[in-house]
């Protein structure tokens, strides 16, 4: 662990390439808070699918997810995630929540009010490692770092269907469509698209282990420890 590091490490990209696995033991390591945005807006899904609302209802997603109070935790050693004080940090990785969540994020309304929770969440600590879409974009424009990661497709794919013990060339086929679902979803809506910031560094995982990637973003951090400001 490193007490060196004070600012925000904004970690982007598309889905499967590592940012949640990365982010979480990144921040162990500089002893920081971690903060999993997609879990904000799984968890906001929830929401509006226990409301019985079409998640391509822009107007009624919007008025499901105001009426819900949504919690995540900042820890980086345990995940808590609750609407209405029901813990569901494990129906948010669910298929019924995955195929809805990218509708869902793309309401302006729904992100307007998850942002500003996530901007005061990120307030309240001295270091802190965020992960998501718009991070180092939209969240915070002025991050001590920015991180973009990425991964080929069939890496991504693959290294999904391990997290689930799939094994069969046909489930493998049809996570990367999920996959590749997810990231055109994301990417083309008009509101805070993913998308690299123009002062993000790169880092593509497809050749290093997930501790290369870890090794590098830690790396990158204590970089900035010193540097004006
Ligand atoms: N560099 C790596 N090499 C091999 N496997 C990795 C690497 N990085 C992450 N993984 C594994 O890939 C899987 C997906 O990682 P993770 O869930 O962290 O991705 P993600 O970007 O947060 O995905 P999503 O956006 O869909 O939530 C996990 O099983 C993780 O352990
Ligand atoms: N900053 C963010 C984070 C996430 N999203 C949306 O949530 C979905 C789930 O994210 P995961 O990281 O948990 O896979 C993602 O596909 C996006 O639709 C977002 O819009 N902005």
């Amino acid at each position: 662990m490193s007490a060196d590091f004070t600012g925000q490490v904004a970690l982007d990209g598309p889905s499967g390439t590592g940012k949640s696995s990365v982010a979480r033991a990144v921040a162990a390591r500089l002893g920081a808070a971690y903060l999993d945005t997609g879990a904000m807006y799984r968890a906001a899904t929830v929401a509006v699918l226990d409301a019985g609302v079409d998640p391509e209802d822009a107007e009624a997603v919007a008025a499901a997810v105001a009426a819900a109070a949504v919690e995540v935790g900042t820890a980086a050693d345990t995940e808590l995630v609750q609407v209405d004080g029901v813990d569901v940090a494990v129906r948010i990785r669910g298929p019924e929540v995955t195929r809805a969540v990218s509708a869902v994020s793309a309401v302006p309304a729904v992100r307007r009010r998850l942002v500003d929770q996530q901007r005061a969440l990120v307030a309240a600590a001295d270091a802190v490692v965020v992960e998501g879409r718009d991070i180092g974009t939209v969240v915070l424009p002025d991050a001590t770092l920015k991180v973009y990661l990425t991964a080929a497709p069939e890496a991504r794919a693959q290294r999904r269907a391990a997290q689930l013990g799939l094994t069969t060339p046909d489930e493998i086929a049809e996570l990367a469509a999920d996959l590749r679902r997810r990231d055109e979803y994301d990417s083309s809506r008009a509101d805070s698209p993913l998308r690299p910031a123009e002062d993000a560094v790169v880092v593509d995982s497809t050749h290093l282990d997930r501790e290369g990637v870890v090794d590098r973003v830690v790396e990158l951090a204590l970089s900035t420890v010193g540097v004006a400001r």
